[in-house]
């Protein structure tokens, strides 16, 4: 399966309890522009290297469009595709004034030197930097890309455009970021992990938690459920599986982590096991927080979580999920799980527009009323529908896009 046929699937099983005509229907699925660039720049040795990168801009209907930038050799356009429409639902789930697009290169950022990101980051703002801007389509980090890559976007498109820091989010803090907004995902995830185990009577020391990669996502999830008493029990990256069935050491690990560019490899505290093991952790909680696609209907029989919270954006394709929702697994869909960085990406916007600084403190506050807003919302509406949450919040996200179609005429 593709990544933009399960996204399809998710689409089509959600109106089924959404009103709507075929022409409509139609139209909500499809991209608004989808674009493909030649991405060329000088490796430090001399020689070209040639890229492909990606920009598909899914729906405006309710504002400009948002969305990150994905630098991973796996991105193609497919994926790019189903991960803007994510975002249009994303977006309205969450009910900021925004679109939904996404963007990447197909290239493994580990492999480049910093000065060759650099280059490369430039050469593709070139190519795209008509497409983008502060009221159509605004940029911010995914995989592979952080604050730095930010910052050298929004620098070439002001070479082009002039200045305008709200052309892009999640910059560093002192190039007009927000505060808060690289631990954001991480932190939504872990505030309505916490919500979503209140609603089911559990406590959090009794509450194993396996996480699935360990980037920007993956670890300030660990730090936000660490911190409320949640045993970590397992985290990966590539390296692999690090687990200790007594909660692992996440200061330390996360310690680690930064003396060690970022790499899980080489920690020694714990039993080390292959990274496949991850996902068929003894734990009550399961965070994917890396890739998309990893839980298939291969290997759905050895999870053995009765939660998934999808802090990674599509990590479980639909017959899993159809499978997981038999077995009365309950999964919190990445539309609402991970909303946080896209909702302090619009708080960044906001603080740049109005030339005015939040402090940490306001930003966590509004963080956390939106996510808990939304996630209320959702979690009535699959109550009272008897549907999942998967099903409740893409169609609150599909109704919501749909009703500023019509209102709007903007088809
Ligand atoms: N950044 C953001 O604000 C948002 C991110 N997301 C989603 O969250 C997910 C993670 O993004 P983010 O944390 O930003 O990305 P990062 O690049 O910061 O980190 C990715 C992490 O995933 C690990 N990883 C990659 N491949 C595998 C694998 N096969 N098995 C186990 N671990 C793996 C990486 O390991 P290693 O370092 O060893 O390569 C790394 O620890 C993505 O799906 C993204 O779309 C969603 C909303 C917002
Ligand atoms: O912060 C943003 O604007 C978008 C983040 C993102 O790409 C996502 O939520 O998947």
């Amino acid at each position: 399966m593709h990544a933009f046929e399960a996204t399809q699937t998710y689409f089509n099983r959600a109106t089924e309890h959404v009103e709507m005509s075929d022409s409509m229907r139609e139209s909500l699925q499809m991209s608004k522009r989808e674009l493909q660039v030649q991405v060329s720049f000088h490796k430090d040795d001399g020689s070209v290297m040639n890229c492909v990168g990606y920009r598909v801009q899914h729906n405006n209907s309710r504002g400009p469009m948002k969305g990150g930038l994905r630098y991973h050799h796996e991105v193609n356009l497919d994926e790019v595709r189903a991960l803007a429409s994510l975002m249009t639902w994303k977006t309205a789930v969450v009910d900021l004034p925004y679109g939904g697009a996404k963007g990447g290169i197909g290239v493994n950022p580990k492999t480049l030197s910093p000065s060759e990101l650099e280059r490369m980051t430039r050469a593709f703002v070139d190519q795209i930097h008509d497409v983008i801007g502060p009221d159509t389509d605004i940029p911010a980090p995914d995989m592979g890309t952080d604050h730095r890559t930010m910052a050298w976007i929004r620098n070439q498109w002001e070479k082009y455009h002039g200045f305008n820091p709200a052309v892009i989010t999640g910059k560093p803090v002192e190039e007009y970021g927000a505060k808060g907004r690289e631990e954001a995902t991480g932190r939504g995830v872990g505030l309505l992990t916490f919500k979503l185990l209140k609603r089911k009577g559990r406590r959090p020391h009794e509450s194993r938690v396996a996480i699935q990669g360990f980037g920007n996502v993956g670890s300030h999830a660990a730090k936000f459920l660490h911190e409320a008493e949640f045993p970590i029990v397992a985290v990966s990256d590539v390296s692999g599986t690090y687990y200790d069935p007594r909660g692992l050491d996440i200061p330390q690990l996360l310690r680690h982590t930064l003396m060690h560019k970022g790499s899980l490899e080489g920690f020694k505290e714990c039993e080390r096991l292959p990274g496949e093991a991850l996902l068929q952790t003894d734990c009550e909680v399961l965070i994917p927080a890396a890739l998309g696609g990893v839980i298939t209907g291969e290997n759905v029989d050895q999870i053995q979580a009765r939660i998934i919270i999808e802090a990674a954006n599509g990590p479980i394709w639909p017959d899993a999920d159809e499978q997981l929702n038999e077995r009365g697994v309950v999964v919190l869909p990445d539309i609402l799980a991970n909303a946080g960085g896209v909702t302090v990406s619009y708080f960044e916007w906001v603080q740049n527009r109005q030339h005015y600084r939040w402090s940490l403190d306001r930003v966590r506050q509004e963080l956390d009323r939106t996510l808990s807003e939304a996630f209320e919302n959702v979690w009535h509406t699959a109550q009272d529908k008897g549907i999942s949450l998967r099903e409740a919040a893409f169609g609150v996200g599909i109704q919501r896009v749909k009703r500023a179609t019509e209102l709007s005429g903007s088809f």
